[in-house]
């Protein structure tokens, strides 16, 4: 029998990452772990490096020192202002777009594909949407599309930057669910956000400040009123 070790309780690991952009060092020296099969929240004022190290852990954007671990395959949910208006493409064909990683180089669709594409419309309430052209889409329809391509890649990791940003009461509601369906999957959930009281909800938190971790763990502790006085002291949110 395999040793049960720390190690299998993690679904990815940052060990002392610095990324950023040309001439742009954003993240410093960065730890951090994430657990399997728990939703952890990152949180921290604009700027302060959330969705780089979002972008870090998807493998998108390298790091320029320390190592990034992963397993299994990874789901990357960008904020919608990271998508063209212009992309002359229907809700269903962006969400089938999720399932290409599967479907092999034809990319023809099976009919599992097909169902899965669908549940994952109606999860996202936007079922009735599904031929119309994304770029007619409100901002908030259109941020539950890309939430709903997310889920169709069925990854281990899903990693979502913001996915609640803009929404209405019902529709914030909605994803904090589905997240959290997701998590009774078994799928490692990473999601940015600025509402503290969907951050609390979550299993984990991640705090950061100016490209550095600040603070790990419970987020009841890691949100609680002085941490966050502290860190938003100087800062704009
Ligand atoms: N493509 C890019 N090229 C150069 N600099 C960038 C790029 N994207 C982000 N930055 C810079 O990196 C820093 C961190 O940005 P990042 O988007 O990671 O922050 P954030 O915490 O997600 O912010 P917000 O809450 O505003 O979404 C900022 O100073 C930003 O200007």
């Amino acid at each position: 029998m395999r040793a049960i070790t720390d190690e299998d309780h993690r679904a990815a690991v940052l060990h002392e990452v610095s990324a950023g952009y040309r001439r742009n060092p954003v993240l410093h020296r960065v730890t951090a772990a994430f657990p399997i099969g728990a939703r952890t929240a990152v949180v921290g004022p604009n700027g302060s490096g959330k969705s780089t190290l979002l972008g870090v852990l998807a493998g998108v954007l390298p790091v320029t020192s320390g190592s990034v671990r992963r397993r299994g395959e990874v789901a990357l949910v960008v904020q919608r202002s990271a998508v063209s208006d212009a992309l002359p493409m229907t809700v269903r064909a962006t969400v089938e777009m999720g399932r290409w990683a599967r479907t092999g180089p034809w990319r023809r669709l099976s009919r599992q594909d097909r169902r899965i594409v669908a549940d994952c419309l109606e999860r996202l309430d936007v079922a009735e949407l599904a031929d119309r052209p994304l770029g007619a889409l409100s901002g908030g329809q259109r941020q539950r599309v890309l939430v709903a391509q997310g889920l169709a890649q069925q990854a281990e990791l899903l990693l979502l930057d913001e996915p609640a940003a803009g929404l209405d009461v019902t529709a914030q509601r909605r994803i904090t669910e589905v997240l959290d369906e997701e998590k009774s999957r078994g799928t490692t959930v990473v999601h940015v956000t600025h509402d503290l009281a969907e951050a609390r909800d979550a299993d984990h938190a991640l705090l950061l400040r100016d490209g550095h971790l600040h603070a790990a763990g419970p987020p009841g502790r890691v949100l609680a009123p002085e941490s966050l006085r502290e860190l938003w002291e100087n800062s704009l949110v």
